[in-house]
């Protein structure tokens, strides 16, 4: 649970710190604001990333199934800024199938906390396997950096690219190959 409270007077302190009035009209209501928003972007804190994977169907065959294009949203645990992009997800199941909006759900659980990209792909590549147990998981995350486009460097357009592979997918050049032409 989030202590709502304790952002409210994070946030006053926080805006006194970079100079600002924080009883000032315009900003009186941005404590409160900012947790409810909070409860929102950091929602998967806590949650449980096999709750919309109890849920399978049967599979008459094992093909290779793919999300693409799941629009993704997180936050950079370094500086707290967005990065925001694509996500993909493939997987060959065995036997079970998740439901399709299943795997943007899962995905989100970990997209909503502070976050790298590297862990993100990964997190979401380990709970399926171990939820939905397919035969493999590909998982892939294109997407761009706040802290590197406003900030920073200052490389607007630079995406970075991450994929986990897990199951059949690992070292598998051909079906890892396969899944990154029909996401092209
Ligand atoms: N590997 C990885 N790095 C990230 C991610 N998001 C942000 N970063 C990087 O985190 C690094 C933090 O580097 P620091 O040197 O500690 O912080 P900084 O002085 O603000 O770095 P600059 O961004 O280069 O100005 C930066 O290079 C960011 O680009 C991510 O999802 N994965
Ligand atoms: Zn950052």
């Amino acid at each position: 649970m989030m202590d709502k409270e304790k952002i409210e007077q994070a946030v006053r302190l926080f805006l006194e710190g970079i100079g600002e009035d924080p009883n000032r009209e315009g900003l009186l209501g941005t404590p409160d604001r900012v947790a409810r928003m909070c409860s929102e972007i950091y929602g998967g804190l806590g949650q449980d990333a096999g709750q919309y994977l109890h849920t399978t169907f049967e599979a008459k065959n094992n093909e290779l199934i793919l999300e693409k294009d799941i629009d993704l949203y997180s936050v950079c645990e370094h500086h707290l800024l967005p990065f925001y992009g694509k996500a993909h997800i493939a997987y060959i199941p065995d036997g079970r199938v998740a439901g399709l909006s299943k795997l943007a759900r899962t995905i989100e659980v970990f997209a909503k906390r502070p976050q790298i990209q590297e862990q993100l792909t990964a997190q979401t590549a380990d709970a399926l396997m171990e939820h939905l147990k397919p035969k493999g998981v590909m998982v892939v995350i294109e997407a761009e950096h706040m802290c590197m486009t406003m900030r920073g460097v200052r490389k607007p357009g630079t995406k970075t690219l991450t994929y986990v592979c897990r199951g059949v997918f690992e070292n598998n050049d051909e079906l890892i190959n396969r899944v990154l032409m029909m996401v092209r």
